[in-house]
This record gives C-alpha cells, structure tokens and sequence, in this order.
C-alpha cells in the first residue's frame, strides 16, 4: 500500500520521562514536508548518549521524545525540494548535518553545520518549529534530528547521507555514531603521526574505535586505561598495546602514564565523559606539544579544569563531535572501507535483539562485555 502522503502508524519507543522505562507505543509520523525524507528505519543501535539524554542530565534533553540516534534504513518518502535521496535509498541518518551552504560548513574549518542545529537541538523540525511525531494528537519530541527508535522517523534533507544498497544495514547502522567517533577523533581531529605515542581513556566502543584509528595511523604505543581490567583483552585485537587500570595504582594515572613515556604521550582521547579523567587525559601529555581530545560528553553542570600552566607549557585541549567527519560527504566513504574491510564494524557488535525488548538492551549497556546492542525495528 502506498504510503506516500499519507500518516503512517507505526511502533516507536517513547522516553515519557527521564530514568523512566521506554514505552512502545503507536504513533503516528507526518509525511515529511519540503526539506524532508521520511526513512524507515531497519536497524539502530544504542549509544550512551541516548543513556546520557534519557537520565535527564542533557540539557537538550526534552520530554516525552523518541530517542535513537546511530541507525541505518530505506527512504520511504522525500518532501518539495529533495533531490540527494529518493524513496528506496539506502540511508544513514546524521545527527551532525552538512549542508554544505553555512558559514561553517563553508568554512572548512569544522564538520558542524549550522542549518538545522538550532531546530534540532529543541526536538522539532526547521520549516514550521513543529514535531512530525504524535500519538493520538499529543505532539512528541524529535531528538538530535534522528529519533531512531522509531520503525519510521523524518529527519531532514541534510541530515541524512545516502550509502552503497550493498552495505548490510544490520551493521553499517553504527557507522551513524560511535565508530566514526573513535577513528575521526585520531585521523581528522588529532591527525596523529606515524610512530606517535598515544593514550585512549575509556575502553568502550568509542575508545576502541580511537584505538583502531591510531593503529591503523601507525602509531608506535596505544596505551589504553580502563577502571575494568576485563576489558583489555579485547582491546588488545583494536590495537592497544598496554595497559593500565587507574585503580591498581597509588600514583595519580597521569603521573603513572609521564613515568612510563619518558615525559608523556603525544596523543591522547578521553572517551568516557568524567571531567576528572579529561583532566588527567590533559596533563599526561607531553610537554611542549601533547594534544588531549576531549571525546566523552560530561553531563549538564560539569566542568573541566586544569592549571594554566599546562596549556601555557604548550600542552593543547581538543574536542570533537563526530570525530570531526562531515557526515552526507564522508559517511558513505566509511562504508566503502567498511565493505573494503578497511575498517571494523562487524566486531564491536556484541548483542542483537529486538525494538520490543529496548529495556533490556539499554540495561546491557551497563555489562562490562557490552559494545553495542544492534535492534531489529521490525520482528
Ligand atoms: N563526541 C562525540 O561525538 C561522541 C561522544 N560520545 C560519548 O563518548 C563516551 C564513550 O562512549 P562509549 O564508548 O559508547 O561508552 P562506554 O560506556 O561503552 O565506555 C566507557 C568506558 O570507560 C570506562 N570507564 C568509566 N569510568 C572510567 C574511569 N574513571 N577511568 C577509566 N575508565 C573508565 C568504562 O569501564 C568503559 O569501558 C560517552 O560519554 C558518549 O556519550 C559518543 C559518541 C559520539
Ligand atoms: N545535548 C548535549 C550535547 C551532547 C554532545 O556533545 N553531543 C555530541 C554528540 S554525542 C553522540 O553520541 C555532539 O556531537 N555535539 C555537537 C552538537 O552539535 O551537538 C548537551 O548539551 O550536553
Ligand atoms: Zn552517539
Ligand atoms: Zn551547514
């Protein structure tokens, strides 16, 4: 049945309040207007940050949504004006959009565009301040101009990047978040250099990504560092070479690391979001030229601090937000190394299930074997 234009009713899980279990509910999704595509989406995976808004500590975060952001599905229906895509593409949605037209994305400076962020950054979409999501009339928020956890959702036009119909879907829906995190945060954020000594706080999917991206830029040493001594067996097969667990020691871990690289590292990443690591993650850089990329996201009230010195003795403080990709432009290009098998993604899934059973599966998240949990949107 055409569905072109019309209402869909369809299956969503809806964060009513925060910490509050997700509800799969009927709701009802608007065709999408000019500057829109609405995508069935086929496969979307959780991330911490879906955790971090659901808690209710992101102050973006509004209630009730439909979280979900690192997701892959088919162009169901496009609105006026959309040209790059078409209904039955193969698609990613982009929480980072690129237009290609703004200050920033003309800048060449940055992989953040300006476009739709205010919009998306208050759940509603850009043309009429207004949600495409409802249930029984009561209007729903979007969320980082994704909302995946919905069997359909509407993004816009530049939020969406258009990929090879090849690329198995039930994988490549990561390359919508944490994977291209990890590898964008050595290769476009950091560049990191043949023969670096680098540091990787935070052993989850995303510091394992970094940890990947640094092997593969040829570094010499990838120290990783994790409070849970489990994870560094699996570490060892992204390309960490050693490792440390900060509870182990007396010494505070930036000291621990200085001691072990003759003055400190050349590279490191903080990917975990705990503001007292990203300090330590600063101050095991070496002297004169160490560079911190501040890759976590710390929650609302949080702030970072060091002594001046540090930066003053040419230390540099970094952040990134998808590890600096642009994403219509370069998110097919990752594919394409996935299915080159230039790059992991197969190997950080550790769970599959179902859109039903979302609970469970961002209870997961908190087992120390979880990477990520990839959910079926329609068994
Ligand atoms: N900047 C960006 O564009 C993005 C940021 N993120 C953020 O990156 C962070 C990491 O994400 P995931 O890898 O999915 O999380 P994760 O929870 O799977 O991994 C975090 C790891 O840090 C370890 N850890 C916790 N406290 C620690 C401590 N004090 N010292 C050392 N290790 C510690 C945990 O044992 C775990 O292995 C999250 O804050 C997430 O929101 C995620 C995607 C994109
Ligand atoms: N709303 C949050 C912002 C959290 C944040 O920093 N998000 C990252 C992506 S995290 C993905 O899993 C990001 O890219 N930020 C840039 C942006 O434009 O949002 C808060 O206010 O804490
Ligand atoms: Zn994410
Ligand atoms: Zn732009």
């Amino acid at each position: 049945m055409a569905t072109q234009g019309q209402v869909i009713t369809c299956k969503a899980a809806v964060a009513w309040e925060p910490n509050k279990p997700l509800v799969i509910e009927d709701v009802q999704v608007a065709p999408p207007q000019a500057g829109e595509v609405r995508v069935k989406i086929l496969y979307t995976a959780l991330c911490h940050t879906d955790a971090y808004t659901w808690s209710g500590k992101d102050p973006e975060g509004l209630f009730p949504c439909v979280l979900g952001h690192e997701a892959a599905g088919i162009v169901e229906s496009v609105g006026e004006g959309v040209t790059h895509v078409q209904r039955g593409d193969h698609v990613i949605p982009c929480y980072q959009a690129e237009c290609g037209e703004c200050k920033f994305c003309k800048s060449g400076k940055t992989n953040l565009c300006g476009k739709v962020r205010a919009a998306t950054g208050v759940g509603v979409m850009m043309s009429d301040h207004k949600s495409r999501f409802s249930i029984n009339g009561k209007s729903i928020y979007h969320f980082m101009g994704t909302s995946t956890f919905s069997q359909y959702t509407v993004v816009h036009d530049v939020s969406v990047a258009k990929i090879d119909p090849v690329a198995p879907l039930e994988k490549v829906c990561l390359l919508g978040c944490g994977v291209p995190t990890g590898l964008g945060a050595v290769w476009n954020t950091a560049k990191v250099e043949p023969g670096s000594i680098v540091a990787v706080f935070g052993l989850g999917t995303v510091g394992l990504a970094v940890a990947e991206g640094a092997k593969a830029a040829g570094a010499s040493r990838i120290i990783g560092i994790d409070i849970d001594s489990k994870k560094f067996d699996r570490a060892k097969n992204f390309g960490a070479t050693e490792f440390i667990n900060p509870k182990e020691h007396e010494k505070p871990i930036q000291q621990v690391i200085v001691d072990l690289t003759d003055g400190g590292v050349d590279y490191s990443f903080e990917c975990i979001g705990n503001v007292s690591v990203m300090r330590a993650a600063l101050e095991c850089c070496h002297k004169g030229w160490g560079t911190s990329v501040i890759v976590g996201v710390a929650a609302s009230g949080q702030e970072i601090s060091t002594r001046p010195f540090q930066l003053v003795t040419g230390r540099v403080w970094k952040g990134t937000a998808f590890g600096g990709f642009k994403s219509r432009s370069q998110v097919p290009l990752l594919v394409d190394k996935y299915l080159k098998k230039e790059i992991k993604v197969d190997e950080y899934i550790t769970h599959n299930m179902t859109l039903t059973d979302i609970n469970k599966a961002f209870d997961l998240m908190h087992d120390g074997e979880c990477l990520r949990v990839v959910l079926d949107m329609f068994v």
